[in-house]
């Protein structure tokens, strides 16, 4: 009961605001007909036992005519002045249950549509995606949970949301119906009335909690499978994205084990499911068997002593077929109820992981726009996610138009204070100020290439088509690529076919085309030689020379660049 209350409670905080958001009206609107379209194919099913009980009577009977209405058009039966024929209901059936699947499928597709859009935005938005890749909250591949979770997340609770409504409704109507035709029993001298539906609950009781008892590790084990498929996925997308590393080292042997390794435990992990699901198959598959003889023993007796008619049989144990099933509807779907809870608390975890991320944006260093000309950063404090102070105390001025460079030894935290000047850092305190409406720009290392054309690698961060290509060639050819100005508009994966070094020259390419006014540079050449190096700063300060630079650098030739010298020495910052 727990299990399904928490299940719930999870899975409509997640759907809640999509049924009350701006879409609400169609996602209701196509809702409601669903509904309607899978209630009128349950009126159908009840209505079809009326009319076999008809036509079974007439085969018993030899009534040729009703025989034929029955089948047609339709005519009268003992118990109705008119009952449909079998082939009005059969066409109505087919377009109410072809309608309700399409509009199912319309509704699923505008509901995974919202929830992927608003968990990329808010993945993305505040960061938060930056957050809980530095530091772990237990949330492995949002890859997996955007694009695999949130898709099953819709499909099932859907499908299984219909088809547990289906089921209750089916359960009410064929109640009745069952309760109309079973008789009176008497046991220990008490009469108790409707006894068929009562021997139809307890069957279908006493299986539901065997499956429970039975099925429920299997919840554990498909949380898991899907983390071990996605970790195995992520292992082969990382060699994809390496092959150059993976072959100068001679790595295949390694990166095989390591694949085998991680296989290994999507293979373990399915064993676990096979056996989970054999023992759970061999209880339901044995109950469903039980279940298509059951109520004919239970209505045999009536039959035998000539109390009912073989339509009426037929009719008795149909409804008490469609009681039983409609009831064992957990025991017919564990496996895909016990999937859907898996990815509702792995959905749930990412929300709250980014909800927490969000509430956490405030912390960290923080950088605001001030009045004063230059930037300034007092007080300011960089830690690891571990707490473990990094710089402590900086205080950093640098005027418009100013340059500085930054040394210090490896490892003494140079390249985070480059990420925390930038505002990205989430750990530590302090403030950096930077002049209002000024434009910032930052260079890392290693420059991310994004997908698409050479015009998009250039442009990036402004969309692509931002420069026309004249500007776009111009910078090429200043930045030493004007090879590479006819292949513009070349797809490729650029990060592979571009070295090192020709990565940072087109890194510099972008900063000569935002031309920001504040420009942040960490080891941004250093994979060029000292005359590349040369040419590029040279130029910076020839094309920028309002922009205001903050260079990170080991080499002494790039100092020559800069106005000013700092160190990175026992966690202060200091004149160099
Ligand atoms: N996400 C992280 N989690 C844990 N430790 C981190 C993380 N990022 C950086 N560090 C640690 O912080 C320290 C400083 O790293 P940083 O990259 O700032 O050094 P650096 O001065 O730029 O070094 P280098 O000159 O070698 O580039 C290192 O010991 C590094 O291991």
């Amino acid at each position: 009961m727990r299990f399904t209350l928490a299940a719930l409670r999870d899975a409509w905080s997640l759907s809640r605001p999509f049924w009350n958001g701006d879409q609400r009206w169609a996602a209701r609107g196509l809702l409601a007909v669903v509904v309607v379209l899978n209630l009128g194919l349950v009126a159908m099913n009840v209505l079809l036992t009326y009319w076999q009980r008809g036509f079974y009577n007439a085969l018993e009977t030899k009534d040729w005519q009703a025989f034929i209405n029955l089948l047609l058009i339709g005519g009268p039966t003992d118990d109705f002045a008119f009952i449909p024929g079998f082939s009005l209901v059969a066409a109505l059936y087919i377009v109410v249950a072809v309608y309700a699947l399409y509009l199912k499928q319309a509704l699923q597709i505008r509901w995974r549509r919202w929830l992927t859009d608003s968990l990329t935005r808010r993945w993305l938005g505040h960061r938060a995606y930056y957050r809980l890749a530095v530091e772990d909250r237990g949330t492995d591949n949002p890859d997996q949970r955007l694009a695999e979770d949130a898709r099953l997340f819709v499909d099932s609770t859907l499908t299984l949301g219909l088809g547990l409504m289906r089921a209750v409704v089916t359960l009410v109507s064929f109640v009745f119906v069952l309760w109309g035709l079973s008789g009176e029993v008497t046991v220990f001298g008490v009469a108790i009335p409707g006894y068929l539906v009562w021997v139809a609950l307890a069957y279908s009781a006493l299986g539901t909690w065997l499956t429970h008892r039975i099925g429920r590790k299997l919840i554990g084990l498909n949380f898991l499978q899907e983390r071990v498929e996605a970790d195995f996925r992520y292992a082969l997308v990382r060699v994809r994205d390496n092959v150059e590393g993976i072959a100068l080292h001679r790595g295949e042997e390694e990166e095989r084990t390591g694949l085998e390794g991680r296989f290994g435990a999507v293979i373990g992990n399915w064993w676990a499911i096979m056996r989970a699901t054999k023992q759970l198959t061999f209880f339901t598959a044995g109950f469903s068997q039980v279940a298509t003889i059951f109520p004919f023993v239970v209505v045999a007796p009536n039959y035998f002593a000539g109390r009912i008619p073989l339509g009426g049989l037929i009719q008795t144990s149909t409804a008490f077929g469609s009681v039983q099933e409609a009831m064992s509807w957990l025991v017919n779907n564990y496996p895909e109820v016990a999937a859907w809870r898996a990815t509702v608390q792995r959905l749930t975890g990412f929300e709250t992981a980014i909800s927490a991320a969000e509430a956490a944006d405030a912390e960290g260093p923080r950088v605001e726009s001030g009045t004063q000309k230059g930037l300034e950063a007092s007080g300011l404090g960089v830690s690891l996610p571990d707490g473990r102070p990094l710089l402590e105390d900086v205080s950093l001025t640098v005027a418009p138009g100013e340059a500085v460079v930054v040394s210090g030894a490896s490892g003494s935290g140079k390249s985070t204070l480059f990420r925390a000047l930038a505002g990205i850092w989430p750990f530590g305190r302090g403030r950096v100020s930077v002049p209002a409406g000024g434009s910032a720009l930052f260079l890392p290392q290693r420059p991310y290439l994004p997908l698409g054309t050479l015009r998009r690698s250039l442009s990036y961060p402004s969309p692509e088509g931002s420069f026309d290509d004249a500007a776009l060639r111009a910078v090429l050819e200043d930045v030493g690529l004007g090879h590479l100005a006819p292949r513009l508009d070349t797809g490729e994966s650029w990060e592979r076919v571009l070295s090192g070094g020709e990565q940072q020259r087109l890194a510099f390419a972008r900063a000569l085309l935002q031309r920001p006014a504040w420009l942040f540079l960490d080891e941004a050449t250093a994979s060029l030689d000292p005359v590349a190096e040369e040419r590029l700063y040279r130029l910076l300060r020839e094309r920028l020379p309002g922009t205001a630079m903050v260079s990170i650098a080991h080499r002494p030739a790039v100092a020559a660049f800069h106005d000013r010298a700092l160190r990175v020495e026992g966690r202060r910052l200091v004149p160099a």
